[in-house]
């Protein structure tokens, strides 16, 4: 009460503070307690630390009250803690809903009632299902060559969710999975391997017609390469050669990023549902007699891009289980499948928590036990460089960084060394006179910050990123960043919690909410996370690959509700497309916390 009394006076404090910039927990640094009169008054010296005493889960409504004090900066009365956006709430727990920071399914629940009536896919569904059924008829009449067929309502009905069905068969789902959904009769649906059949839906025609051209254009070094894998395949036939012809290319890569680059691409793990954390012992997890384990028994080439940045034991887990699938009594490796790995080892190897340089080399491809059956095949001219759109002073640029960095990869830098050299970056590479580097950096990509709202230009910031080695150092880039940039500001709260796996510290006491808010980990957001409309952004997980939303996908932030956030896709071939992200559980998988725990 005393608290509340000081915020509706909003007292001055020491240092000059104001109660209402406070939070419950920082008021004893800046007042001090006066016993007999019950209330707090400005402290003239000292200093004292603030601490919210530690309340059950079980005393709900104190529990609750208490993730509000840890959030809420100078409330005058007990309902203007219950207040978001407005409406007085019943209760603290709903408080803590509304805001979005308790681990619960309202959250999901209120984040697709918001995408509603941002005009989403349900509201869509609703509005067009009747005109979803408008040519099922015409449709149905020309495929069973009868013009006179009338359906009833219920047989359209039927045939518009079997549409919709196929359709999310191709895509890996199905209507069986959405309830309350009515479910279509399943006589006419194909129920062949959809995985074989998405992999045979390309235009072969249309492969055959690039097939000769792309040929033409290759290079000798391309030819002689293309020569090699073509003829380990088949005699006479390419990648886009075997798939003209109706055969299986399975096309991954080692990142989401770089899969969407492929046609028809996938992440090496999803793909052979590789473990995360791979070791000498893991296999991938699939079923002999799956659609999955068919589809790749039937691949007669898989092509893995940017292979490097691999640990050798995903190969190893794929080795072991083609040879379970092909039933491979000859031992050939990978089951006797032409694999063909590409990537350069000058970019980045695979990255390992605390390792050194020895370690990382040694679980790199090339250190894998089949290493020696491989042939490497190299592609050394740069390509880019011959680009008809370069003008000459471009092309000498980027010979000329390109010769410097390839020098840079092969160690030939301040020759002899032993893998660490001191290297000597270009002068026209360096920003010299800088006050604030953080600062001199923004503006040297970005241009003034103040003036960057006023761009509209979709490519400006497609083709500036920053890049910084750390995540300390990225932090203070995003703060200025979002700083200088103009535009409607949320901060974003998670929901923490202990992951109900971890059943030993789902009631441990010492591991309070207030806790875990304030854990930093790679990998894993801040509790508190800074968004405003306008905002260039980087995906850091994958959520939907397929769609083109996946970890490092880059995005522009359009619109902020309060579950979910908006974005344009600034990257890719689904550039300009508009999509919803909703809030989602990540658990790190690989720390050092002796607790299990989520955020949301
Ligand atoms: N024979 C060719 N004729 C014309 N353009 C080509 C040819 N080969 C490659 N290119 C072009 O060169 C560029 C670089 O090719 P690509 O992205 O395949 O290289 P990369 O080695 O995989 O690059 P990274 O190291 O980034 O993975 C692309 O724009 C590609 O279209």
């Amino acid at each position: 009460m005393a608290w509340l009394t000081l915020n509706r006076k909003n007292t001055v404090g020491k240092n000059g503070k104001r109660a209402r910039e406070l939070l419950y927990a920082e008021i004893p640094a800046y007042f001090t307690w006066d016993g007999t009169n019950k209330q707090w008054k400005k402290r003239s010296r000292g200093f004292s630390l603030g601490r919210i005493n530690y309340v059950p889960r079980k005393m709900e409504d104190e529990y609750y009250l208490r993730v509000l004090l840890n959030i809420f900066r100078g409330p005058t009365s007990f309902d203007d803690i219950k207040t978001f956006n407005g409406v007085v709430y019943q209760s603290y727990k709903e408080a803590c809903f509304a805001r979005g920071i308790l681990d619960d399914d309202q959250v999901f629940i209120d984040g697709l009632i918001e995408a509603n009536s941002l005009a989403r896919p349900e509201q869509v569904w609703l509005k067009t299902c009747h005109l979803l059924s408008e040519d099922i008829e015409t449709k149905k009449r020309e495929e069973y060559n009868n013009p006179e067929l009338t359906l009833t309502e219920a047989q359209i009905i039927n045939y518009i969710f079997q549409e919709i069905e196929m359709i999310m068969l191709f895509n890996g789902g199905t209507l069986k999975d959405i309830a309350h959904l009515p479910q279509p009769s399943r006589e006419d649906i194909d129920n062949s391997n959809r995985l074989i059949v998405d992999e045979m839906r390309y235009d072969r025609v249309y492969l055959e017609e690039k097939h000769v051209e792309w040929v033409q254009m290759l290079t000798t070094e391309q030819r002689s390469i293309y020569d090699e894998i073509t003829g380990a395949v088949f005699k006479d036939l390419d990648a886009a050669a075997v798939r003209s012809r109706g055969q299986v290319v399975l096309n991954v890569a080692s990142s989401g990023i770089a899969s969407l680059l492929l046609e028809g691409g996938r992440t090496a793990h999803s793909r052979f549902a590789i473990p995360l954390n791979p070791d000498e012992y893991s296999v991938c997890k699939i079923k002999p007699k799956s659609d999955l384990a068919k589809l790749i028994k039937e691949a007669s080439l898989i092509i893995w891009d940017e292979a490097p940045m691999m640990s050798k034991f995903c190969f190893e887990s794929l080795d072991k289980i083609l040879s379970d699938i092909m039933k491979n009594r000859d031992n050939k490796v990978f089951g006797g499948k032409v694999v063909v790995f590409g990537g350069d080892f000058r970019q980045v190897l695979p990255v390992i928590n605390g390792a050194g340089r020895a370690e990382i080399v040694m679980s790199s491809l090339n250190a894998l036990y089949l290493w020696d059956h491989c042939k490497v095949l190299k592609l050394t001219k740069n390509m880019r460089l011959l680009s008809d759109k370069l003008s000459v002073d471009e092309a000498k640029d980027i010979q000329k960084i390109s010769d410097w960095l390839l020098a840079v990869g092969d160690g030939r830098i301040n020759e002899p060394n032993d893998g660490e050299a001191v290297i000597d970056i270009p002068e026209e590479l360096l920003i010299t006179e800088a006050e604030n580097p953080v600062a001199a950096i923004c503006k040297e990509i970005y241009g003034d910050p103040t003036e960057m709202h006023k761009n509209n230009d979709p490519k400006f910031f497609q083709k500036r990123p920053i890049l910084a080695p750390t995540n300390d150092d990225v932090n203070p880039i995003n703060h200025y960043m979002l700083q200088h940039l103009q535009g409607e500001e949320r901060i974003y709260l998670s929901a923490d919690s202990i992951d109900p796996t971890d059943s030993d510290s789902l009631n441990n006491p010492v591991i309070t909410l207030d806790f875990l808010n304030n854990i930093k980990l790679s990998g894993l957001p801040h509790h508190a996370l800074r968004l405003k409309i306008g905002l260039p952004v980087m995906l850091l997980r994958n959520i939907d690959p397929k769609g083109g939303l996946c970890n490092g996908t880059r995005l522009q932030i359009t619109q902020l509700a309060n579950h979910i956030v908006e974005a344009k896709v600034i990257t890719g071939d689904k550039s300009g497309d508009i999509v919803l992200i909703l809030s989602i559980n990540l658990t790190p998988s690989d720390t050092k916390l002796p607790f299990k725990m989520r955020r949301r």
